[in-house]
């Protein structure tokens, strides 16, 4: 791999490892397994040693967690609540040792003391106690900024609202978790009073205490075990060891297989009789936490971009598993990606039934030669959706699987993008898998924006029955929506004139609202900027030499022609594009454009605007006659730069490009 591919793959895995982030940690609903994950997370911090200059800004190397959810309050953390690096042998335990040595250049003959204890499936909070008081509990969040989770942790059992002898301001830091068998329960009682039922526990543990009804944590069974510390007003001890016990006999609860290791290799051991107990443990646990147990040496080592130096997790192994193959289905997700699953001849794996797994793509299916009727071997990794590692029959006979190279949905074409593993479905617009989604993005505020056509509404008008295309809106009635729920007469009104208002509207806005791949709305002005209109747009990309043709555009590249052919090139969405503007009847496009000085210029905006969006900058931008562009190279003549801005402010400078602040922009727009 070159530096322009690392750095193109560092962009990538930042963007995809910020977005399990969110999946994991803020909606509690990861897609791939912790293994997969930490695997994108190694490969990240592999390619950052080969390439230091191309850290990024955002790197995952530097995060912790997701931001804290918007609706608790938040919470500045006292001292940062951070993560553990991660070891997946006695090698990696060793070598972090011998990190340690070096970091404090340590003595041969120097012992160097571990302890080690059970690294606990729950999600970590901080509890802070002032003269003794319970005044605040937190969740991690992004480890700077938490979650004030204070009136739900008041009704867990496990935790004291009151101490006697404790420092002036205490902070503790544990885990909060449910049981495996209140766990199971819960989610029996949830399943029969109609409930949500959580994948695993530590998924529970987190629903229900990140939320803003303490009664509904009060009626779950969490429980608290400490592992830490954050503000303290005085020590708690010269090790980690007489620390726990601190904490201990403050009242808190604390595991009983915490123990101090005098070297590695004691530490190694007590890991392997932890693992040996794993399934018998009451609560679950994905590894093996060492931490350093001098605290003046803890103190020397500090952090590094997400966690400390002076501690390491150890992580179990996946658990894995034999079983048949029966099925291999596709299924349809809502940007119409096809993803295969696996149903399996269900298979105990690590304490849970697993009867589906994930083969993520044609290339996987591919790779493993996988074919329905295969024994297989199944990896569970404390997970939720487990995968396949390897096909235990591929020798046999059997018929190939065929990939489907339509939309099971719809009937549409499916296609891979070119590099992209994943298929889609090139039906947006009537596809039933993508139909919500579409649609909402057709009447948001960037495209159509339909004043009260919101998310909510086209939810209802969508399962109803009323509206299943975009062109559906144009034909809404009044009696179809009078007299449903919730509509009086003066809102349907309202409604009707806000759709009529559309008609004959911004063309680039309704070619966005299609929801073409890589269209956006920049992308939807240049198209029409040279096509004037979305019928001659339509008639080009149809064209033998189409792609070529919108390849040429200023602006649009072959990913993006392609994306605009194969949408045109599919009878279905031709259908309901004419139908759309038999109805809609929108403006061809009328540059809005003056001639200024600016005029034909590049400009490129970076970090975060004050005063105005992105959208409205780039707007204004082209209203005097410039273009905005996404990167910054030796074309760009302004760079626009906000708070935060950080690689493409970098670049700037170094091309030696005129960089400009938010007020200086608002400035130029003023004058120009
Ligand atoms: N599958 C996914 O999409 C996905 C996405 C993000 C994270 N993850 C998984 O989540 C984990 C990463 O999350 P993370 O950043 O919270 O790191 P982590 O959970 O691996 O380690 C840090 C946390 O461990 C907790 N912990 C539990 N027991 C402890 C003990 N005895 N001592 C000290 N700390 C203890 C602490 O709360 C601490 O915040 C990994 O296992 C990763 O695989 C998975
Ligand atoms: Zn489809």
């Amino acid at each position: 791999m070159n530096e322009v591919e690392a750095g193109r793959r560092l962009r990538t895995l930042a963007k995809e490892i910020a977005r399990h982030n969110r999946l994991y940690h803020d909606r509690d609903a990861p897609e791939i397994s912790d293994a997969d994950y930490d695997a994108l997370l190694r490969e990240n911090a592999a390619l950052e040693a080969e390439y230091p200059q191309l850290i990024r800004a955002d790197s995952p190397s530097r995060q912790v967690g997701a931001a804290p959810s918007t609706v608790l309050a938040k919470v500045t953390h006292a001292r940062p609540m951070l993560s553990l690096e991660n070891a997946f042998s006695g090698e990696d335990v060793h070598e972090f040792v011998r990190r340690v040595r070096r970091f404090l250049s340590l003595a041969e003959a120097e012992p160097v003391a571990l302890t080690a204890e059970p690294k606990i499936d729950g999600l970590s909070c901080s509890l802070r106690y002032e003269k003794g008081q319970l005044v605040l509990a937190a969740t991690r969040g992004d480890g700077a900024v938490g979650e004030d989770v204070t009136p739900n942790v008041r009704t867990i059992g496990d935790i004291p609202q009151q101490l006697s002898g404790a420092p002036e301001i205490l902070e503790v830091r544990g885990e909060v978790y449910m049981s495996k068998a209140d766990f199971a329960a819960l989610n029996q009682r949830q399943a029969e009073s109609g409930g949500k039922v959580f994948a695993n526990p530590r998924n529970a543990a987190a629903g229900s205490l990140r939320q803003k009804d303490p009664a509904i944590t009060a009626a779950r069974p969490l429980r608290f075990l400490a592992h830490g510390w954050g503000e303290l007003s005085e020590p708690l001890g010269t090790t980690q060891t007489e620390a726990v016990d601190r904490l201990r006999a403050l009242g808190f609860p604390i595991d009983q297989r915490v123990v101090r290791c005098p070297d590695a290799d004691a530490a190694l051991a007590h890991y392997a009789a932890i693992e040996h107990e794993r399934a018998d443990l009451p609560f679950d646990i994905d590894g093996v936490v060492y931490k350093l147990d001098r605290l003046d040496w803890q103190e020397r080592l500090g952090f590094v971009g997400r966690a400390p130096r002076w501690a390491i997790a150890h992580k179990f192994p996946a658990e894995k598993a034999e079983t048949t193959l029966e099925r291999i289905e596709i299924q349809v997700g809502r940007t119409g990606k096809l993803t295969p699953i696996g149903r399996l001849t269900p298979v105990g794996v690590g304490g849970v039934i697993v009867s589906n797994v994930t083969l993520h793509n044609r290339d996987e299916i591919g790779r493993l030669a996988l074919r329905e009727g295969d024994r297989v071997r199944i990896q569970r990794a404390g997970d939720v959706i487990p995968q396949v590692v390897e096909n235990l029959t591929p020798d046999e006979p059997r018929a190939p699987f065929v990939y489907p190279d339509h939309c099971p949905a719809c009937g549409s074409e499916a296609v891979a993008e070119e590099g992209e593993v994943d298929i889609r479905c090139t039906g947006g617009l009537i596809c039933p898998a993508q139909r919500l989604e579409r649609l909402k993005h057709f009447v948001s505020r960037g495209a159509m924006d339909i004043e009260g056509l919101g998310e909510k509404t086209i939810v209802e008008f969508v399962e109803a029955g009323l509206v299943e295309k975009p062109s559906d809106i144009f034909r809404l009635r009044r009696e179809q929506i009078l007299g449903r729920e919730g509509w009086k007469e003066k809102s349907v009104d309202n409604l009707l004139a806000a759709i009529e208002g559309r008609k004959g509207f911004d063309g680039a806005r309704l070619l966005f609202g299609l929801g073409i791949r890589h269209v956006g709305i920049v992308t939807a002005r240049d198209l029409l900027k040279c096509f004037v209109t979305i019928e001659a747009l339509e008639s080009a990309a149809q064209g033998e030499t189409g792609i070529a043709e919108l390849s040429a555009v200023e602006g649009v590249g072959p990913v993006v022609a392609e994306a605009v052919h194969d949408f045109f090139h599919e009878p279905h969405n031709r259908e309901e594009v004419a139908a759309l503007l038999e109805l809609a009847r929108p403006a061809p496009f009328v540059s809005q454009a003056r001639e200024t000085e600016w005029s034909g210029k590049t400009i490129v905006f970076t970090g975060s605007l004050e005063t105005m969006s992105r959208d409205e900058a780039k707007a204004q931008a082209e209203r005097l006659g410039a273009r905005a562009a996404g990167s910054v190279s030796a074309k760009t003549d302004l760079v626009v730069a906000g708070p935060g801005a950080g690689s493409k402010l970098k670049k700037a400078e170094e091309l030696g490009i005129r960089v400009a602040t938010e007020e200086e922009w608002a400035r130029i727009v003023a004058e120009a």
